[in-house]
């Protein structure tokens, strides 16, 4: 049973009922305001190892469509930057808006994208399963990328393509063999800062790493975003699934640095 959604009635404002860490101090997403990142020497690249990557299906969970990943071993996993050690791919999703340029979860001094696409690694080096880790303060770390209106994207085309097999809550279809390296922007230059799921249960748990280049996707590909729906196929009601993305949160004296390279 899952009472939150992105309405008026069961939206981000009213999370907190059921979910009390909404008001906490290290919630996501954020406003970033580049000037006022800390630009840390010392924070090695970003290391995506996603050779032998291997998707497993395509998923809509009624709140956003999800790819998910064989996670039983180091095969795909991320290192580097912030990250102490090794994390592993579990799945990755996206948030998108309606029509226009919002619907990205961050923003940069104020400025949404279309969308925003979330890489989710957990620290298997420390937790045993995904949902231990998801819960721990140094266990998740997403790297989050912005898509921004324009050309459209030649790797995002497998994915919008697969959209009509996954159109309602809790349909889920196989979806086998994408490697998501294509869907990275040419620069993995980030900012990082400590933060939660953007989603209830809101854990504190995520490292966030924020790449400051967008890819772009046309008009064309985020009108397939759209066609899903966050109705089951049982429900008499067509609800598409749009805005499903939480608003900035205060940044409450954390820190974000930012990388050089
Ligand atoms: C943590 C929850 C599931 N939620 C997430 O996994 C999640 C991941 C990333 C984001 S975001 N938007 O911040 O990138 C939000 C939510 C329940 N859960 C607990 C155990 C568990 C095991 C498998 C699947 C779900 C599970
Ligand atoms: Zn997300």
């Amino acid at each position: 049973r899952d009472p939150w959604g992105y309405g008026n009635e069961d939206g981000p404002d009213a999370w907190h009922k059921d979910y009390p860490i909404a008001q906490g101090n290290r919630q996501s997403p954020i406003d970033i305001i580049p000037e006022e990142a800390v630009h840390d020497a010392s924070l090695s690249p970003i290391f995506l190892s996603y050779d032998y990557c291997n998707s497993i299906n395509i998923y809509n969970n009624g709140h956003s469509v999800i790819v998910e990943f064989d996670d039983t071993d180091d095969r795909t996993v991320i290192r580097g930057g912030p990250l102490d050690n090794a994390y592993r791919l579990k799945q990755f999703h996206f948030h998108w808006g309606g029509k226009g340029n919002h619907g990205s979860e961050h923003t940069v001094r104020g400025k949404t994208y279309a969308s925003e696409l979330h890489l989710v690694h957990w620290n298997a080096a420390k937790y045993k399963t995904f949902g231990e880790a998801a819960a721990g303060p140094d266990g998740l770390a997403v790297i989050a990328i912005f898509l921004e209106k324009g050309d459209e994207h030649r790797g995002l085309h497998k994915i919008t393509d697969a959209f009509y097999m996954v159109k309602f809550k809790g349909s889920v279809a196989d979806f086998k063999g994408f490697n998501p390296k294509i869907l990275l922007p040419n620069s993995l230059v980030y900012w990082t800062y400590p933060g939660s799921l953007t989603t209830p249960p809101l854990h504190e748990s995520v490292t966030w790493i924020v790449l400051k280049e967008p890819i772009t996707v046309s008009e064309k590909q985020m009108g397939r975003f759209r066609m899903l729906l966050i109705s089951g196929e049982e429900e008499d009601d067509r609800t598409r699934m749009e805005n499903n993305f939480r608003p900035p949160q205060p940044l409450k004296g954390r820190k974000v640095r930012a990388s050089s390279n």
